[in-house]
């Protein structure tokens, strides 16, 4: 019998997200370098195969998995890398490599947010900075949280780029006993809507803090898809059915799950907590914090209508009382 090699793989990230896509691919026939920030968290993995920071009860199969701590090391001799931090500390993760290391391999965005510093996507910057063509990279999309995964519960991803042979191997590779992948080229839309739907989950969350109930929910979940469209449409026009699970799927799991970290960062603001101590309240970053910033920012070229997308961004970063901006908002909403 004719034995295949495993597929190299280097995860950059040891947060929630990345621990679940190390138990996803470790269900194929991969070989994993994972990239953690910590020393002591990676010390940790190697004796007892468990983050000790995140998704703790997943289990890490050490034949399948080596962990490192060295960046140039992580990404050496391998076939894939798949980025997993929160978009704010990319830049950070991957500081000391060069665009030789991204050559002839795929890159993977599991991002969902905006580089902070440029208002870019995560794609665009990474293609910018290394060099990396459209053809090398995509994007896991779809309502999934980490913490179903390490549940095995039935999941669903989207993996999105402008290469059919790259969204195939990627899905490939996802696809499981409990994840089913389904290939995709709307790359820019996918990536939008998943930066744009964390700012609805700090809506939502903010409103529920607030003490907003399931009718106004609805409401402002079927506004904010309206946003969406508007907004995607007019910085990348494309036919696309947004109604599709990476698009809406992704904005209902955040908007109602208790898991989500976005939400519940805003459940904290609507009830009273200055950012600082919302923050340190959770272990979890919310990208929609840093996204309204960008968001906001791009779209004072675009003009595009996005009375949620004001609001949140008033309440964080101009002080606005949560109270008297989600009040302003719920009077336009239909
Ligand atoms: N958690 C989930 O269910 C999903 C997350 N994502 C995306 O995956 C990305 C990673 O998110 P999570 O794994 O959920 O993060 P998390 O909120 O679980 O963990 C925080 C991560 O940020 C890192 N971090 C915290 N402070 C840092 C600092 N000062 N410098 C550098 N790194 C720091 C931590 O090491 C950890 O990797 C995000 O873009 C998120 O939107 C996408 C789909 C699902
Ligand atoms: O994007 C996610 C799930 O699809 C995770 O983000 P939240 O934890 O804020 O919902």
């Amino acid at each position: 019998m004719k034995l295949t090699q495993p597929t190299r793989i280097t995860m950059v990230g040891g947060g929630s997200w990345a621990t679940a896509l190390i138990k996803i691919l470790s269900e194929n026939n991969v070989a994993i370098k994972w990239w953690l920030r910590k020393e002591t968290d990676a010390a940790h993995i190697k004796q007892f195969n468990h983050n000790p920071s995140y998704l703790s009860d997943v289990q890490i199969n050490p034949k399948k998995v080596k962990v490192c701590t060295k960046i140039r090391d992580a990404v050496k001799d391998t076939d894939y890398i798949v980025l997993a931090v929160p978009a704010a500390f990319v830049a950070d993760a991957l500081t000391g490599l060069t665009p030789e290391h991204f050559a002839e391999k795929r890159i993977i965005s599991a991002i969902k947010g905006m580089i902070p510093a440029t208002n870019q996507l995560v794609t665009d910057w990474v293609s910018e900075q290394y060099n990396v063509s459209p053809s090398q990279i995509a994007v896991i999309a779809g309502p999934c949280h980490a913490e179903e995964v390490a549940l095995e519960k039935q999941s669903y991803l989207t993996i999105a780029s402008q290469d059919a042979a790259c969204a195939e191997a990627v899905s490939d590779l996802l696809r499981c006993r409990f994840v089913q992948t389904t290939p995709g080229d709307d790359i820019y839309g996918v990536e939008y809507c998943a930066v744009m739907k964390n700012i609805v989950a700090l809506a939502s969350g903010i409103t529920r803090g607030l003490g907003y109930g399931d009718n106004f929910q609805a409401v402002l979940v079927s506004n904010a898809m309206q946003e969406i469209r508007r907004f995607v449409d007019a910085i990348y026009p494309k036919h696309r059915d947004l109604s599709g699970s990476a698009y809406l799927g992704d904005l209902l799991v955040t908007a109602y799950s208790p898991f989500s970290r976005n939400r519940t960062f805003g459940t904290l603001i609507g009830r009273g907590y200055t950012i600082q101590s919302a923050q340190a309240e959770m272990n979890m970053i919310a990208e929609g914090y840093y996204a309204v910033k960008s968001i906001h920012a791009i779209n004072q070229r675009f003009n595009v209508d996005m009375p949620i997308t004001n609001a949140v961004y008033s309440i964080l970063y101009e002080r606005v009382a949560p109270s008297g901006a989600m009040n302003r908002l719920s009077a336009g909403l239909r």
